[in-house]
């Protein structure tokens, strides 16, 4: 069977890797070049000396990923893609953006969140953001770019979507209470990531403000047909990898704890990385880690009539390089989880 060549563009940033470490495993694509700015004409094993004798390949630059990949993943800061996405669909090539240049389908809100303007509009209207489980039929013949979703967001919309598209709640009252490893924030240094700083340490950081409010709210009102605004917390957990999200949102008359735990079941039980755990259990990012899982926890507070959805997934994987191969593997044609069937350590 003939290998699809695939190449990175930001190889040496967390998201980077991991996907080195996803992509050299895949059974139908062979890695063809990796770029960086800072360590051109290096070793990515002298970067990672994880990868030593696994992967010696040199850091060569953008264009060179381009010319010689038919599927190019960029995993930059934000505001660099879309130059680089029409570069590649020029070529006749698909293009994998893990930043947020093509999530947002309201341009005022790229312009509000992010600062930054869409340059190329018409890029636009052939790139699709898609969480697979969610959006999978999005991903027509036209679409030669992926708006990687963000890990926040993605774990949000997996815990929220069934009872979102249900009804059954107010999601007006939504209250999201996130938890990310030190990963999210990047390889770049800062003064919040420093070891003493943040390890032993625990405390939100852009409480309301975080640029991954408008995704989440866009998912969550196309799921429901209706505006949702969402407040959203997320914290700096002292681990590596990993996501917790608590989610409590005010049922409406008629969603019984059995109503609802028959929607996610329903909704999941033919999704292979979406996991609904057993009444009684709780989710816990140990048991995601570095794998391509989301765990789904339901609870429910009869007192106020909350119902409390707890989901967990691994930001490097399910929130980033997993997703983004997933996402591929549709893009292609391949088996949807080639190259992701990864199973979590249980310690
Ligand atoms: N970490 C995570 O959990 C997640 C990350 N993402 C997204 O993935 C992308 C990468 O994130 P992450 O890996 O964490 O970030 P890192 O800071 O770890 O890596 C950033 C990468 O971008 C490259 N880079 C930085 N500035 C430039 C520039 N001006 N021009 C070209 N290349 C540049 C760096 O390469 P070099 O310095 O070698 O040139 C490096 O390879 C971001 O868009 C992020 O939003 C998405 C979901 C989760
Ligand atoms: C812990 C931490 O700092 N997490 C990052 C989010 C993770 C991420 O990379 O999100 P994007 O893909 O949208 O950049 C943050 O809060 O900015």
């Amino acid at each position: 069977m003939t290998q699809t060549k695939v190449g990175i563009i930001g190889a040496t940033g967390y998201a980077g890797e991991e996907l080195v470490r996803i992509l050299l495993n895949h059974p139908n694509v062979t890695l063809a070049a990796i770029s960086s700015v800072s360590f051109e004409g290096k070793k990515l094993s002298e970067v990672y000396p994880s990868l030593y004798q696994i992967c010696d390949m040199a850091l060569t630059n953008e264009d060179t990923v381009i010319a010689q990949s038919d599927v190019i993943f960029a995993s930059l800061p934000h505001g660099l893609c879309e130059a680089l996405a029409k570069k590649a669909v020029g070529q006749g090539k698909k293009f994998i953006d893990l930043g947020a240049d093509f999530r947002l389908k309201d341009e005022a809100d790229y312009q509000q969140w992010y600062g930054l303007e869409y340059k190329e509009k018409e890029l636009h209207t052939h790139s699709c953001y898609c969480i697979p489980e969610l959006h999978r039929e999005r991903l027509g013949k036209d679409i030669s770019i992926i708006g990687n979703p963000g890990c926040y967001p993605t774990s949000i919309a997996l815990g929220m979507a069934p009872i979102a598209k249900s009804g059954l709640a107010d999601l007006n009252t939504l209250v999201i209470d996130s938890k990310s490893g030190v990963t999210g924030a990047g390889r770049g240094l800062s003064q919040t990531t420093h070891y003493p700083d943040c390890n032993e340490a625990f405390s939100p950081y852009k409480t309301a403000v975080h640029r991954h409010t408008p995704e989440i709210e866009q998912t969550l009102s196309e799921l429901s047909g209706e505006p949702v605004r969402v407040t959203f917390v997320p914290h700096l957990l002292p681990v590596n990898r990993g996501i917790v999200s608590t989610m409590y949102v005010t049922l409406k008359e008629g969603a019984s704890k059995e109503t609802v735990r028959a929607l996610y079941e329903s909704a999941y039980q033919n999704e292979k990385f979406v996991r609904v755990l057993p009444d009684g259990d709780t989710a816990n990012l140990k048991h995601v880690k570095f794998s391509n899982y989301c765990d789904i926890s339901l609870h429910f507070d009869s007192r106020t009539n909350r119902l409390i959805v707890v989901s967990t997934i691994d930001n490097m994987v399910k929130g980033a390089a997993g997703q983004a191969v997933q996402n591929m593997n549709l893009l292609c044609g391949f088996e949807e989880d080639a190259g992701l069937c990864l199973v979590p350590p249980a310690f």
